[in-house]
């Protein structure tokens, strides 16, 4: 049996068998079996498909932070793009029009965002139908996604782009699970916990039930928060890539009111007319917020800050004056004494600081070197 015949039938026997208390270990080491099989016939397309390691379309990542455009044929991908953007992206009405990845750049509260125009996917786009294991790959490297949906149409694709995109390891507005996973030698699978209450999904046999599919008899697992096996799966197989998307629903100008109003109910999601250009900017404050990124000014001693070209760092990951020095040289942490740091990340205006301090955004730092 190929890895995709296996694929379909554990997914068939997930979908008869019930979920409960007593069934939960035997679901969770099918998904870890599903998770295998997946893993395998990724890496069996990357090498048949001659370019080698699974690689996205060869477009030079620039600026803070990128951002792609993923979806259907004809949605409308490359009519934002061009509306966002200086860069034109060829729009018509047949399926298919983008072929190619098209970068454009958002210039925001001094931040330089790029923008990639994608080709259409479909379903069974991870599995190398069109360009879909191109453009997936992509939007792999990307800090955020625009998922973009027809208005008309969006509730039959949703599922299906986000299982395309799951399939490939990308997880959509979580973040990586807390959870301390370490093999060692001998002593069996002993799962611990640092939060208060019962965890509601994982327990020692599903635990065990897991790892065993790996063939990892001896391994503490600690959890920091409350996961799911499916979040455990994913800390075993490694590879996952975590970011923020947004749906962004397009053709706003076809539907009616009332039709609005249901959608209107779901989360993540910012209603738009590119043709049209409705909504843009709420669109863009959008996409400010989901990056989530912090601006840090520069502030030379005895100068006024330039609050024209701030530092971006992104909020997710510990935003420190370690990580704002690196950006600007790295040999300036060798010479760093303290920061002074106005903003609201600090008491006092100003106050001084070490490398470890986290900053907010729109905080200004000043740099103490050693003398
Ligand atoms: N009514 C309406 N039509 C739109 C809107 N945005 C795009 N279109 C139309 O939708 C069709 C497809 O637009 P494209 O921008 O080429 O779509 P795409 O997603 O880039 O398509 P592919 O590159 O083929 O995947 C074109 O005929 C556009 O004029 C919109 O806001 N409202
Ligand atoms: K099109
Ligand atoms: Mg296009």
């Amino acid at each position: 049996m190929s890895a995709l015949e296996k694929i379909i039938d554990i997914e068939a026997e997930l979908a008869r068998t019930q979920k409960n208390k007593a069934t939960m270990s035997h679901i969770m080491s099918l998904k870890a079996k599903l998770a295998k099989y997946k893993r395998d016939l990724l890496d069996l397309n990357a090498s048949a498909g001659g370019g080698g390691g699974g690689d996205g379309f060869e477009v030079k990542k620039t600026g803070d932070a990128r951002v792609g455009l993923v979806g259907f044929p004809s949605v409308g991908k490359s009519t934002l793009l061009s509306v966002m953007t200086d860069t034109f992206s060829e729009v018509a009405a047949y399926e298919f029009t983008t072929l190619t990845c098209i970068p454009g750049v958002i210039r925001h509260r001094g931040a330089k965002i790029q923008l990639l125009d994608l080709p259409g996917i479909v379903e069974g786009a991870k599995d190398g139908r069109g360009r879909g294991r191109q453009v997936i790959a992509t939007a792999r490297t990307c800090t955020m996604l625009l998922i973009v949906l027809d208005a008309v149409k969006s509730m039959n694709h949703k599922p299906i782009i986000e299982k395309e995109l799951e399939g490939f390891g990308i997880r959509l507005n979580q973040r990586p699970p807390a959870v301390t996973f370490r093999r060692k030698e001998k002593g069996g699978v002993s799962l611990s916990q640092t939060f208060k209450g019962e965890p509601k999904y994982l327990d020692q046999q599903v635990a065990k039930a897991i790892l065993a599919e790996y063939r990892i008899t001896n391994a503490d697992v600690i959890l920091h928060e409350d996961i799911s096996g499916e979040q455990l799966i994913d800390v075993i197989e490694g590879n996952r890539v975590y970011m923020p998307c947004v749906y962004v629903l397009n053709k706003l100008d076809a539907i009616s009111i009332e039709e609005l109003e249901i959608l209107d109910q779901c989360p993540h999601y910012c209603p738009i007319s590119a043709h049209l250009k409705w909504n843009l900017d709420g669109l863009l404050d959008k996409i400010w917020e989901y990056l989530n990124l912090v601006r840090v000014y520069t502030k030379p001693k005895g100068v006024v800050p330039d609050y024209e070209a701030p530092v971006i760092l992104s909020g997710y990951d510990q935003p420190t004056i370690e990580r704002f020095i690196l950006k600007i040289h790295k040999s300036l942490l060798t010479d760093f004494k303290h920061a002074l740091v106005w903003g609201t990340s600090v008491k006092h205006n100003p106050q001084v600081c070490g490398k470890d301090h986290i900053l907010h955004d729109e905080d200004v730092v000043q740099i103490i070197k050693k003398l």
